[in-house]
């Protein structure tokens, strides 16, 4: 492991060059990676997994969206592709890629396959961490590990595609056989991983859940809706709200900040522009920082994997979903948005 410096704090992450990819395809040379789920994660990993010569099928409950969409992927039915039970029994590493509540109701079939050396392997911290809402103890002579790309697994797919990769937290909660963390380490480069970092399935899940409700995704609408609101509320057009809140972010300044950091987008900005941002980034923070205090208690206690696998698992839970993610797309701020995207140059 490379021992890097973070901003003053001395980490170990594992590279692609000193664990290449014909060494991940040597360890796992003999095992049938079964790809159990076939929804955002499961087509990005499977894909990668197979473009880099692992030996991998998918199991995926059959009929219904999924199961057609790994027949267009290539996946053939009865050759590379089977039901789920069929896949378990087959896999000697199970990739438990079913959504975090739906792995719950199918613990009971997983368990009965996971028979001594095997492999199960999560993308996230979930199951195991909260056992006491999931269930989901795993027998003692199997190895329990994750990696959890730090992304859609749509990402994870394109950027592999484009030659790039994502980088994943990787975590061994269990080892059975002496070898899980060699075989964690060598799934985490076979599913596309740029480089990899340790943690723990605590640590994944706490920091994973804070995140996606912070600033990746709840906290930036929130954020964005305050601040479009209040220039509609000024007389400012759509257009121009949208502009101002959304569009310029994704278009020109974060692409800026992705490549070179903070200071760096703000030095590419007007003196004015700088001296506001500089001004007012610490209200912004004191005026957030206690909401993010409440959310990582609420991960924390426990608190948001109980809203999480409740509401999941209510009956209506995709009609109900389909609603709220219709509110987004139908409010002023998101149609101004589809208007505004029409327009960018390279669409025409
Ligand atoms: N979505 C993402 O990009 C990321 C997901 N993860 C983690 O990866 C894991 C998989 O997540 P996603 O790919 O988002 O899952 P998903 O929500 O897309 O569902 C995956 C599959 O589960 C199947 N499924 C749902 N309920 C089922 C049931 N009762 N019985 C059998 N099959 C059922 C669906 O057909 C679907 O193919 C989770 O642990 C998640 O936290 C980690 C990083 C990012
Ligand atoms: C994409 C990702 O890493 C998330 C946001 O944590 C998730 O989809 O759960
Ligand atoms: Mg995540
Ligand atoms: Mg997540």
């Amino acid at each position: 492991m490379a021992k890097l410096n973070f901003g003053g704090v001395e980490e170990e992450v594992v590279t692609r060059e000193e664990f290449p990819l014909e060494k991940a395809r040597e360890v796992l040379s003999t095992e049938t990676i079964a790809v159990i789920g076939y929804g955002v994660q499961g087509p990005g990993q499977s894909l990668n997994m197979r473009d880099n010569g692992f030996n991998v099928i998918v199991g995926q409950r059959k009929g219904g969206k999924s199961w057609d969409k790994a027949v267009a992927d290539g996946w053939v039915p009865g050759e590379t592709l089977f039901d789920i039970e069929e896949a378990l029994a087959k896999g000697t590493i199970i990739c438990y890629l079913l959504s975090d509540a739906a792995q719950i109701e199918l613990w009971p079939t997983v368990k009965k396959h996971l028979t001594a050396g095997k492999s199960l392997y999560f993308s996230h911290g979930f199951g195991v961490t909260y056992k006491d809402q999931t269930g989901i103890v795993p027998p003692a002579d199997v190895d329990v590990y994750l990696v959890a790309p730090k992304g859609s697994g749509t990402s994870l797919r394109r950027l592999f595609v484009e030659g790039k990769g994502l980088n994943s937290s990787f975590a061994v909660f269990q080892d059975a056989t002496g070898k899980a963390r060699e075989k964690c380490i060598a799934m985490g480069i076979g599913v596309g991983s740029g480089y990899l970092f340790e943690t723990d399935f605590y640590r994944e899940v706490t920091s994973d859940l804070t995140g996606e409700r912070g600033t990746l995704m709840g906290a930036i609408q929130g954020i964005f809706a305050a601040q479009y609101e209040v220039l509609r509320s000024n007389g400012h057009t759509p257009s121009e709200a949208f502009n101002e809140t959304v569009e310029e972010l994704t278009q020109s300044l974060m692409p800026l900040v992705a490549e070179n950091g903070m200071d760096w987008m703000y030095a590419n900005c007007s003196t004015t522009a700088q001296r506001g941002a500089l001004d007012w980034w610490k209200p912004f923070r004191d005026a957030t920082k206690p909401v993010f205090e409440q959310l990582y208690n609420s991960v924390k206690s426990g608190e948001q994997a109980t809203i999480s696998i409740t509401r999941n698992s209510q009956p209506d839970y995709r009609v109900k979903l389909e609603a709220e993610l219709a509110e987004l797309r139908e409010s002023e701020m998101w149609q101004a948005g589809t208007t505004v995207r029409g327009l960018r140059p390279e669409r025409n």
